[in-house]
């Protein structure tokens, strides 16, 4: 059974048993927050990642949840996306389109990825940007009431080892980037060097933000994101603890290897 709790300004922790739990809790959220936002406004919007998220999103296309789902409402976002072709495999839209979006009824109208092969990081970095706004503009996507940045129904983020999200490195200039919605990247730390990404004050306007962590090799970012730490220097910069959803929701989603370093986990053994 699934330990879950929420801390007191770090959100909600739900800790799974294994990967199977873990994806069909995943998928019940999502259909939940979908459904909502279909009521509230008449749109999902949902903003994706790459890495393995997808794959546990993977119980979306089978039943109950490929027919209750109202896929026509559904409005497609990334996070992220690495400057390669769309038929890379590499691709963050590829990854997605294979995996979950042709295989459900998804207007392709209405997804909204990332043109990242015919112009540079700079050029697809502002396009993206710019139709965005026009979605904000046309109400498609709701406008935050908090800052000038869209509202995202959902975004859902992976984590990396060494704590980033989207493609928001420790240390990494992206990381103050606060005038803009997307910005780019052509010395990534992690290949491809050339990334485009949702800058933070995107990520802190969503409603809902749910950032995933499977596995032992996160245990220790997931301890720096989460724990109550003195205020170093390694906690303070870490990408996955500046996810702070300003009026949203913020939930973790993980298995047992990748919260083995939490406090709260130790103390529960
Ligand atoms: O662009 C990337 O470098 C990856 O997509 C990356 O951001 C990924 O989302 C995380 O590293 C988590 O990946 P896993 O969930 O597969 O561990």
């Amino acid at each position: 059974m699934a330990l879950t709790w929420t801390h007191k300004d770090r959100g909600e922790i739900r800790l799974h048993e294994d990967l199977e739990e873990l994806s069909i809790d995943l998928v019940d959220y999502i259909a939940e927050i979908s459904e909502a936002s279909i009521k509230e406004h008449g749109a999902f919007c949902i903003v994706l990642s790459g890495g393995s998220l997808i794959n546990l999103m993977g119980k979306l296309v089978e039943p109950p949840y490929n027919k209750i789902v109202d896929w026509s409402k559904w409005y497609v976002f990334w996070a992220d996306e690495r400057v390669v072709g769309k038929n890379h495999d590499d691709s963050n839209y590829k990854l997605a389109k294979d995996n979950l979006l042709s295989k459900v009824n998804v207007f392709p109208r209405h997804i909204c990825s990332i043109n990242n092969h015919t112009v540079s990081a700079e050029e697809a970095g502002t396009e993206y940007e710019f139709a965005i706004r026009q979605m904000v503009k046309a109400r498609t996507v709701t406008a935050s009431e908090n800052s000038d940045c869209p509202k995202f129904d959902l975004i859902l983020l992976g984590m990396g080892s060494d704590g980033h999200v989207a493609s928001l490195f420790p240390n990494h200039p992206a990381l103050e980037v606060k005038d803009d919605w997307v910005t780019f990247l052509t010395d990534s730390p992690e290949p491809p060097l050339e990334r485009i990404t949702f800058t933070l004050p995107v990520i802190n306007s969503a409603a809902s933000v749910v950032v995933v962590a499977t596995g032992e090799s996160k245990a220790n970012a997931v301890h720096l994101a989460i724990d109550d730490l003195p205020s170093l220097e390694s906690t303070l910069s870490l990408p996955a603890r500046l996810v702070h959803p300003t009026s949203g929701n913020l939930i973790w989603f993980m298995d047992k290897p990748a919260g083995s370093k939490l406090d709260r986990f130790k103390f529960s053994e």
